[in-house]
């Protein structure tokens, strides 16, 4: 820990120092509403500036300071009143540890290694140094429970109803700077699990005659005021596994509260983890939501058990696999759920088709980080086998057809004789991957960048029994749906283009996203008369 270098005593010679760092606590400091909320590792780092003499020639601790005392009120700061910043809780310590008579100057610093910063980073921290005459702007803070210190609150403690208010985290809320996906209102209470809740109470303020308790709430439970962006990941390697995933889009669609935005292209991927199994199909949606976390799980677990899934073994193969990847900004641990998907963040068959989808996506938490980059070195990111633009328009010929007799939903996995669809060979879109070289992008002009499906095609079967999806559509002139037999072109220039020496020789990959060509959005229509 380097500071700036010794503190003079009053005989103008450098004062020894005492150093405590690493000191950590679960604090709820921040301006952003979900910070408040759900809380977030703080460590601190104390160097006490003070003439250990008088305490080492007697062997007395009393003539110095405690160390232990000192960690407690670091801790109790950083667990204790929520401050909106890093630099607040910096001063508090450095209040904490002045309130010690022998402590002549403090460094404090203070880290905030999970801050909701949208990139890579290790860590954030705030660096100051107090003494006798550049002192603390805030008072120490006064010990909880020990209301005869009033005296030393700080002149702007709210009041109680101000601090009901703060703790209603609206003001937060506001202030939260402006973000593409809005989070979630915090909930006014404690968070779900390992997240230690913290005292509402103004420390060191008369309590006020106790009120009605607030209900706690789980913030997996907290339906937004607003529609959140919710990111779901679908895998299917089991039976049709194309034609699951395509109704698995309208059924997810067509959740009440739940609006599918886009649709990845779909993803032939290896299978990672569990047993010997055939490749997968995955594909990620961009959905908003103004349901709860735990309500749209429920109804992907629905979604799941109409397409005959059954849980036999971890990452066993499956009929159909819907995972939560992302909600909002949220980010809480329960046993049922945990967001964001806690292994999202290494798995290049959820990475992948979620940065052609959204290229600028950022996954939140811990070990998140731009979503492309991630993908980008995602262990099993030499398992994408292929990209297909057009699934959802064209099964039959955006992939092979399903191998002969498939066993029923759930009933088996399908033979690893009988994989799901290579590349296509034959058919309106098959194409060699010769034909198209790897440096060839498609012209800018060969497919407008998020162009719509078209209508017709993107009818959910439900919703246009006259037109099932299961059907070819003939795409319209120029449409993005029209065979092209670059959607298959191999991609070597990619971030995450398998290593041509182990991609699988009939590998081909979506061209580079200069987004010369964008996968071909999906707009379920939202006709107003559906009962949301
Ligand atoms: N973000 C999440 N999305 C979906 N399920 C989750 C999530 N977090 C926790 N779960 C829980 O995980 C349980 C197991 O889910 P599932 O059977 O789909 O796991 P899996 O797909 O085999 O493995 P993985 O979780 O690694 O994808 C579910 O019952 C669910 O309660
Ligand atoms: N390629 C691939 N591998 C997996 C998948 C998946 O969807 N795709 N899902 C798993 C458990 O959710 C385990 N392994």
């Amino acid at each position: 820990m380097t500071f700036s270098g010794a503190v003079p005593g009053p005989d103008g010679q450098p004062l020894d120092q005492i150093r405590l760092t690493g000191v950590t606590a679960t604090g709820h400091h921040g301006v952003l509403a979900h910070e408040r909320a759900e809380g977030q590792v703080f460590r601190a780092d104390v160097v006490l500036h003070l003439d250990t003499r008088a305490a080492a020639r007697g062997d007395d601790l009393a003539a110095t300071v405690s160390y232990a005392d000192v960690a407690e009120d670091v801790h109790d700061v950083l667990a204790g009143r929520p401050a909106d910043l890093v630099e607040t809780v910096a001063e508090r310590i450095a209040a904490a540890a002045l309130a010690y008579p022998a402590v002549h100057a403090v460094d404090v610093r203070v880290h905030k290694p999970q801050a909701p910063i949208a990139v890579p980073f290790d860590d954030v921290e705030v660096a100051i140094r107090r003494d006798r005459v550049r002192t603390p702007v805030v008072p120490a803070e006064a010990p909880a429970g020990e209301p005869e210190q009033a005296a030393q609150v700080e002149p702007e403690a709210p009041t109680a109803p101000e601090q009901a208010e703060a703790d209603s985290h609206e003001p937060a809320a506001e202030r939260a700077p402006v973000t593409a996906v809005p989070a979630p209102p915090a909930p006014p209470a404690p968070p779900v699990t390992g997240v230690p809740a913290f005292d509402p109470e103004p420390l060191g303020v008369v309590p006020a005659p106790p009120e009605e308790p607030e209900p706690v709430r789980d913030p997996l439970d907290v339906a937004p005021d607003e529609p959140v962006e919710v990111v779901i990941a679908l895998g299917a390697n089991l039976g049709e596994a194309q034609a699951t995933l395509r109704q698995a889009v309208t059924d997810i669609d067509r959740i009440a509260g739940l609006q599918v935005m886009e649709v990845s292209p779909l993803a032939r991927t290896a299978a990672v983890g569990g047993p010997e199994q055939p490749d997968f199909l995955n594909a990620v949606l961009l959905a908003r939501t103004t349901l709860s976390p735990r309500e749209v799980l429920h109804a992907c677990q629905r979604v799941e058990e109409q397409h005959g899934r059954v849980r036999e073994e971890r990452w066993g193969p499956r009929t159909l696999d819907v995972d939560i990847v992302q909600y909002g900004t949220l980010v809480a641990t329960a046993d049922d759920l945990e967001l964001p998907h806690p292994r999202a963040r290494e798995r290049a068959f959820v990475l992948v088709p979620w940065a052609e989808v959204a290229p600028d996506a950022v996954l939140h938490g811990l070990g998140g980080g731009p979503v492309a980059q991630l993908a980008a070195t995602a262990p099993d990111r030499s398992g994408i086998r292929w990209l297909a633009l057009d699934w959802l328009a064209d099964p039959q010929d955006t992939v092979a057809p399903a191998p002969p007799a498939p066993p029923a939903p759930g009933t088996g996995p399908v033979p690893s004789s009988a994989p799901l669809p290579e590349r296509p060979t034959s058919g309106a879109h098959a194409v060699p991957p010769q034909t198209v070289p790897p440096q060839q992008p498609v012209p800018p002009q060969a497919v407008p960048p998020q162009q719509a499906l078209p209508p017709q095609a993107a009818v959910p079967p439900q919703q246009a029994p006259a037109q099932p999806v299961h059907e070819p559509i003939p795409p319209a002139p120029d449409s993005p749906f029209a065979p092209r037999p670059e959607q298959y072109a191999p991609a070597t220039d990619r971030a995450y283009a398998a290593p041509s020496d182990t991609a699988p020789s009939d590998t081909a990959y979506l061209p580079p996203t200069d987004r010369a060509f964008a996968p071909p959005s999906y707009h379920p229509p939202h006709a107003d008369d559906r009962d949301r």
